[in-house]
């Protein structure tokens, strides 16, 4: 098989002296959307800001198209292609759609999706019609779609998207799904976290499933909807 767009291998990761992943071994290949689930803290976030580097505290491995990447500072891992859309989206809520468009700009990449504004706001009709709106007057739903696209604006070849659907309207969720299937049609692979069996049925190749910090089930989406123990065991139904 091809090279993965990312390949994690042996992270363990801490807060301090509290240990929270251990030995976490993941691979994401290229146009994959690969669904991390499981429940509240069981270290979805925490993997996600240790393969980005957000977590100084960490040992394993992390590959990038072949790369060797965990020993980079985090806005270096960003330029080489790995987006990050944190589950808080942060957004510059001072600055316009477009302002904050603009911040995520980086050049086009080899092998990966190239994005412009105008793309962007085919894929994302309803930031199309409010350019100039401040991030402060939109809804949390408009802001995660922004956060998206912000981060599509640095041409990755694979972004994080950490827990989308947490915390937005029945309506929005089910735009993001579209969303993420329109993205992933364009090219793009997806490491997301979730804790909607639904939503990433409905979205996602493979899946891993975490608790307390380490991996307890890896296979096709299908295998583990099938698997009503795993289901019952480590998510939230
Ligand atoms: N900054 C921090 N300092 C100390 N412990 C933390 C910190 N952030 C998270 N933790 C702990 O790490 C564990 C994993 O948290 P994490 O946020 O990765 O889980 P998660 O699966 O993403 O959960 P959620 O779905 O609630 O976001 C939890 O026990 C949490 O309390």
């Amino acid at each position: 098989m091809n090279t993965p767009i990312l390949e994690v291998n042996g992270l363990n990761a801490s807060y301090g002296r509290a240990q929270i992943l251990f030995d976490v071994s993941l691979k994401v290949h290229p146009n994959e959307v690969v669904a991390v689930m499981g429940r509240n803290g069981a270290g979805k976030s925490t993997t996600f800001k240790a393969i980005m580097g957000h977590l100084r505290n960490r040992s394993g491995s992390v590959r990038l198209r072949g790369e060797q990447i965990e020993k980079l500072p985090v806005y270096q891992v960003a330029r080489r292609g790995l987006g990050f859309v944190p589950e808080d989206r942060r957004i510059f809520s001072e600055l316009t759609v477009l302002e904050n468009l603009d911040l995520g700009r980086q050049p086009p990449r080899d092998g990966a999706a190239t994005w412009t504004i105008e793309t962007l706001f085919e894929v994302f009709p309803n930031l199309a019609a409010m350019p100039h709106r401040p991030g402060s007057d939109m809804s949390g739903g408009e802001q995660q779609m922004l956060t998206i696209a912000r981060t599509l604006m640095g041409n990755p070849y694979l972004v994080l998207l950490d827990e989308p659907s947490e915390g937005v309207a029945p309506v929005i969720v089910e735009r993001l799904a579209r969303l993420i299937l329109d993205l992933k049609a364009q090219g793009l692979t997806i490491l997301l976290s979730e804790q909607n069996l639904a939503f990433a049925a409905a979205l996602a190749d493979r899946v891993y499933v975490l608790d307390r910090g380490q991996i307890v089930f890896d296979g096709t989406m299908a295998e583990l909807s099938a698997n009503e123990a795993v289901c019952r065991a480590y998510l939230t139904m």
